[in-house]
């Protein structure tokens, strides 16, 4: 689902590289970490993904292209299969939970009939229901973050970014939301959060990907956050290969979300990518956990590697 072979990332005007010789392969339906201190990489990595920024050398593949190779004129169409969740929610604060989590909707063009049918859906998937009408100041850190998670999902995104999604909630909030994510993943989305929160991670027992300046120092299945004691890893090919939201008039201003009833104007996702693109999303809302014990199938064209110790930190 994503692949990072050899990137470097270095910015301009700067001498070291914010990411350096990173291979790293997330397949479609893990739930990966990614940790390491202030300036490690964290957040250079969803960018890269998200292509707001692009490698200085290397290649990304995520969800079946290459971003290098990827036409401007395609890139929305890569962005609606990434749903991303920030540190500081990023809600619409004249919009109610409602309309928050519709205009992700709106702004592919789903028909009304599509938004009052899975908004709520995805709102009470995210522990929200009874609260559509509240504004986000009338809402706590943690509820904030869901609204945000229930808007970055509600078009069911093969992949779900979130960077440091707990970093303003305090440690039980943290462990929901994190929760949540796990739910979500369980649905079969893909979900890579970059985190400093140690509790968390140590508690979910996940993937948990290290980077060190830059460096990926190790990658380990069913982590924890051990600072210090992580054998520095590198990763080694093997032969096996086997995949600011525009603010515009939206005409939804209305907080009663049986406003939002019968009026159909067709789901029209504009440019589609090509066909190599892997996993075009479904259209409909599925109820949660209704794929939770699907296998979680590898993408076929990726590259397989192998996390080899190569000395102690
Ligand atoms: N736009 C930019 N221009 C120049 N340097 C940048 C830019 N963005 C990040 N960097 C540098 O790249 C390195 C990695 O930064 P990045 O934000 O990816 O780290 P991070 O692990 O996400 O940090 P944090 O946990 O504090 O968010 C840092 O040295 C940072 O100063």
């Amino acid at each position: 689902m994503i692949l990072f072979e050899n990137v470097t990332k270095t910015y301009p005007r700067t001498t070291r590289p914010a990411l350096d010789d990173v291979n790293l392969e997330i397949a479609r339906g893990e739930f990966a970490f990614v940790v390491g201190t202030s300036g490690s990489g964290k957040s250079t990595m969803m960018q890269l993904v998200m292509k707001e920024q692009d490698v200085t050398r290397g290649r990304i593949l995520v969800a079946g292209r290459d971003l290098d190779r990827l036409p401007e004129r395609k890139v929305p169409a890569l962005r609606r299969e990434i749903g991303c969740v920030f540190q500081d929610f990023r809600l619409l604060p004249n919009k109610t939970v409602f309309q928050n989590v519709a205009y992700a909707l709106q702004v592919l063009g789903s028909s009304r009939a599509r938004i009052r049918q899975t908004v709520p859906e995805t709102l009470e998937l995210v522990g929200l229901e009874g609260m559509e009408k509240r504004l986000p100041h009338q809402l706590s850190g943690g509820e904030q973050q869901r609204v945000a998670i229930a808007r970055a999902f509600v078009n069911r995104p093969p992949i779900l970014l979130a960077d440091e999604p707990t970093g303003n909630l305090d440690p039980d909030t943290s462990l929901g939301i994190v929760q949540l994510l796990d739910r979500i993943n369980r649905t079969g989305t893909t979900v890579v959060m970059a985190t400093h929160d140690t509790v968390t991670v140590n508690a979910m027992r996940k993937r948990v990907i290290r980077l060190d300046r830059g460096v990926l120092i190790s990658d380990m299945e069913a982590g924890d956050y051990t600072t210090g004691s992580i054998p520095r890893v590198r990763l080694e090919e093997t032969s096996g290969r086997s995949s600011a939201e525009p603010e515009v008039s939206d005409g939804f201003d209305d907080a009663d979300p049986a406003a939002y009833a019968g009026d159909h104007h067709g789901d029209d996702h504009g440019d589609e990518p090509d066909g190599d693109a892997a996993g075009e999303q479904s259209a409909t809302m599925a109820p949660i956990g209704r794929d939770a014990d699907a296998p979680r199938a590898k993408g076929g064209i990726f590259r397989r590697h192998k996390a080899v110790q190569t000395s102690d930190r």
